[in-house]
C-alpha cells in the first residue's frame, strides 16, 4: 500500500487521526467531514488531505471520511493488526506502572515478561507476571518470540541491555531510560520517549502566558 516514503512528521501524526477516530467510532459516528474532523483535531483541513494523501487519500467529495473505514486503514498503516509479544526489562516503579497498564494488551502490545537484577524484585507478579532475574531474558526471548522490549532500567545500563536485546532478536525498543539510544542495527527500531521534554515545553508555555 504504502509506495512512498512517509515523512516521520505525518507518522507521527497518524496515531492522533487514530484516537480521535477511535472516539469517534466509539460515539457511533459514521462519517465527518474533513472539515468537521479538523476542527476537533485542531489542524487545517488541507493538513488532514495532505496526510492522508501519502496513503491514496481516503476521503470522498461531498462525503468526506467512513470513520471506521479510515479508524481501520490507519490502524494497519500503523501495523496495528499485528499482535507485538512485550518485556519489560526494569521492573522498578516505571516498570510495573507500564506492567499494570492494561490498554497496552488491548493495542497489541500484550506484556509477556518482566526482568530485573534486583533479586528482591524477582519473582514478585505484577498482575499475574512474574518478575524473572536477567540472566533469564535471552532463553524466555527466543521460546516467547519476544518483539519488544521496553525499557524502565538506569540510563547507565540501557546501552548494554538493549545491544543484548538485539542480538537476542529483538524487533524494537520501547526506550524510557533517559538516553537517546541509537542502535548499529539498522533492523531493529527504537522510541525514545520523554516526558519530561513535554513537560519542559509545558514549562515554556507557562512562562508564555505568564
Ligand atoms: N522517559 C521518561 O519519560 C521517564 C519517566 C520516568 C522515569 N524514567 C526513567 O525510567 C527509568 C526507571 O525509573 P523508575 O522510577 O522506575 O526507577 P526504579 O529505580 O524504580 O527502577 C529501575 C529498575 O531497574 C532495575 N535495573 C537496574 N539495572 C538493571 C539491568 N541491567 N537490567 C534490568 N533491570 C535493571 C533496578 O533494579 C530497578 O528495579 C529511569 O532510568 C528513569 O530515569 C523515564
Amino acid at each position: 500500500m504504502i509506495q512512498k516514503k512517509i515523512s516521520t512528521a505525518v507518522i507521527k501524526r497518524l496515531p492522533k487521526y487514530y484516537r480521535y477516530l477511535g472516539d469517534l467510532l466509539e460515539n457511533d459516528v459514521v462519517r465527518i467531514s474533513s472539515k468537521e474532523l479538523s476542527h476537533r483535531m485542531g489542524v487545517t483541513a488541507s493538513q488532514i488531505r495532505q496526510d492522508l494523501n501519502n496513503f491514496g487519500g481516503f476521503g470522498q467529495q461531498g462525503y468526506g471520511y467512513n470513520v471506521e473505514y479510515l479508524y481501520n486503514a490507519i490502524g494497519k498503516i500503523l501495523g496495528l493488526e499485528n499482535k507485538y509479544n512485550t518485556i519489560i526489562v526494569g521492573a522498578g516503579n516505571l516498570g510495573q506502572a507500564l506492567a499494570n497498564y492494561t490498554n497496552f494488551d488491548k493495542r497489541g502490545f500484550e506484556v509477556k515478561g518482566l526482568f530485573d537484577v534486583n533479586p528482591r524484585l524477582v519473582g514478585i507478579t505484577v498482575r499475574g507476571i512474574e518478575i524473572k532475574d536477567l540472566d533469564e531474558l535471552e532463553e524466555f526471548i527466543k521460546v516467547n518470540r519476544i518483539d519488544l522490549a521496553i525499557l524502565t532500567l538506569p540510563k547507565q545500563k540501557a546501552p548494554k541491555v538493549a545491544n543484548d536485546l538485539v542480538n537476542y532478536g529483538i524487533k524494537g525498543i520501547w526506550n524510557f531510560a533517559p538516553i537517546d539510544l541509537k542502535l548499529t542495527n539498522k533492523n531493529v527500531v527504537v522510541e525514545n520517549v520523554h516526558l519530561l521534554d513535554s513537560l519542559m515545553t509545558l514549562s515554556y508555555n507557562i512562562k508564555e502566558t505568564i
